[in-house]
């Protein structure tokens, strides 16, 4: 029993109300799921129960309660047990799946491979997948393209990134569109978010179309993973050395093979899949909000424009590391299309045992599912919540002319990477990859939407993306001879 002070149990919690045996179930979008959480928490407050089927789950909403729920992992919460077992039934048995001193040993290789100081060291990597983009977008848009699918490219230059970082392969799908990888993965995450969602295991025993493509692509994608290892494989062999000191994620999961308690090979495909998706979609789609809000406002587009001219100066690219810190506003934007974007507004997880949070107690098996985006859309922790203020992120030390934004402002509400010992390892990854990606197009193209702002929605499948983003691109004159015009005009 816990052993904390409690005003409520279970008991106390109410919700919306649903019919007889199907509860909530039709009240619901699927795709749209996190929106339906998001205004009952409005009604119903910090916990709320919602029923499918039957099966209950307790939504929590209250930032401070959430952070709790993050930050007692792997003891007093797991993720789901379902969710684990509909992912590791795709073939996933890796580190987002496995607990407690499984998830330890998973974890410490993962980390290692997406350490601050490996991301560093790979940067020029990531500097070619972008110049690869350019020159893609070089060869193959004219200087005016309407309704372009950018979500496309953002997609395979995350691709790239993971392969050639975590596997040490360039598959360079920038470049080669015959290479069909990212529509294997896209796959995945929406079918994990409808088995999650289903109160009864009908693919068990009658596999729909939909569930017979996913086998398709796992099989494919196992093909390519295939050659990942067999590369990695032929490094060791060619390179023992490797075997203490691995280059990359594969050869350190496959390294372990010859020391104690060696991952298994069900573990090390597990864990490739893992990275390819966690790392794909996760960044991709923040990049696609990104250019929702930047092509819906012109006056943002100018600032981070100028911004992009101002570190660029005469060069066509970033080239050092060091230059990527110089891009604050950029920063700040990101931070913000994170805040009002979350990829992952909701993250499922069961209680270990009987747990106290906040007031609340909750028993032990309870499937309590972490509503992440409420607390970050709330005047209680955000002045004007709602509204798109990049400068909300920066400090005076930022910008010439002081502080600013003085409104409230309690960032670590805002949990778009999670929080607690399973925080997201490919953070720093990831913003490095999207200062990146963006600096690239931004430089390159003024962006409109070829859409309304209203026609575009927020799609939730295990992640979040907007549904029908399609922008309109014209080339710019470089920033170089931007630049150039200028210094002339002055002279
Ligand atoms: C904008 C980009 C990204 C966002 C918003 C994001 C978000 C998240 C979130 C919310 C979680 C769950 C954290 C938790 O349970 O507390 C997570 C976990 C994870 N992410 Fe990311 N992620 C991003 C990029 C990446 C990248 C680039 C990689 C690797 C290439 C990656 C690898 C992982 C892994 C391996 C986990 C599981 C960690 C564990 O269970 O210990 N992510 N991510």
């Amino acid at each position: 029993m816990a052993n904390q002070d409690y005003s409520r149990t279970i008991a106390d919690i109410k919700g919306p109300k649903g019919i007889p045996v199907f509860g909530n179930l039709f009240q619901i979008e699927r795709e749209q799921i996190h929106q339906y959480y998001e205004q009952w928490a409005k009604e119903y407050g910090e916990f709320f129960f919602v029923n499918f089927l039957g099966k209950k789950i307790l939504i929590s909403s209250n930032p401070q309660n959430n952070a709790y729920i993050l930050k007692n992992r792997p003891s007093k919460f797991r993720r789901l047990s379902k969710m684990g077992e509909i992912i590791e039934e795709i073939g996933f048995y890796g580190v987002f799946t496995a607990e407690n001193e499984k998830w330890v040993k998973h974890r410490k290789v993962t980390q290692q491979a997406l350490s601050n100081k490996n991301v560093k060291s790979f940067f020029p990597k990531i500097v070619q997948v972008a110049e690869r983009l350019e020159n893609y977008w070089d060869s193959n848009l004219n200087e005016e393209v309407k309704e372009y699918n950018i979500s496309s490219d953002f997609t395979r230059a995350t691709v790239d990134v993971t392969t050639n970082l975590a596997f040490g392969y360039d598959m360079n799908t920038v470049e080669n569109h015959e290479n069909e990888i990212q529509d294997h993965i896209a796959k995945i995450f929406p079918k994990v978010n409808q088995r999650i969602n289903s109160p009864l295991p009908i693919w068990r025993y009658l596999k729909s179309s939909s569930d017979k493509d996913l086998d398709g692509s796992m099989a494919a994608l196992k093909v390519t993973i295939g050659e990942f290892i067999a590369k990695a494989e032929n490094n060791l062999k060619e390179d023992p050395s490797l075997k203490e000191n691995p280059s990359n994620f594969i050869e350190a999961l496959i390294a372990s093979q010859d020391k104690e308690d060696p991952f298994s090979w069900d573990e090390i495909f597990g864990n490739i899949y893992t990275m390819l998706l966690a790392g794909e979609d996760t960044t991709a789609n923040s990049l696609s909000w990104l250019t929702y809000f930047i092509a819906s406002d012109s006056k943002l587009q100018s600032k981070v424009y100028q911004e992009i001219e101002h570190v660029l100066g005469n060069k066509e690219q970033i080239t050092s590391f060091e230059e990527v810190g110089e891009f604050k506003f950029l920063s700040a934007v990101l931070k913000e299309v994170l805040r009002l974007k979350p990829v992952s507004p909701s993250l499922y997880f069961q209680a270990n045992e009987d747990v106290v949070v906040g007031d609340l107690l909750i028993p032990k098996d309870t499937f309590v599912l972490t509503q992440l985006r409420v607390g970050a859309l709330s005047e209680d922790n955000f002045e004007n919540a709602s509204e798109f203020i990049p400068e909300r992120w920066l400090s005076a030390k930022d910008t010439s002319g002081g502080c600013p934004f003085t409104g409230k402002h309690k960032a670590e509400v805002a949990m778009p990477f999670g929080g607690g010992p399973r925080f997201c390892p490919g953070k720093f990854l990831s913003e490095t990859e999207m200062i990146l990606f963006a600096v690239t197009l931004l430089k390159k193209f003024e962006l409109t939407l070829s859409v309304s702002k209203e026609e575009i929605k927020e799609k939730f499948a295990f992640t979040m993306s907007p549904e029908n983003l399609s922008v309109n691109l014209k080339k710019r004159n470089s920033v170089s001879s931007t630049n150039l015009m200028e210094q002339n005009a002055s002279i």
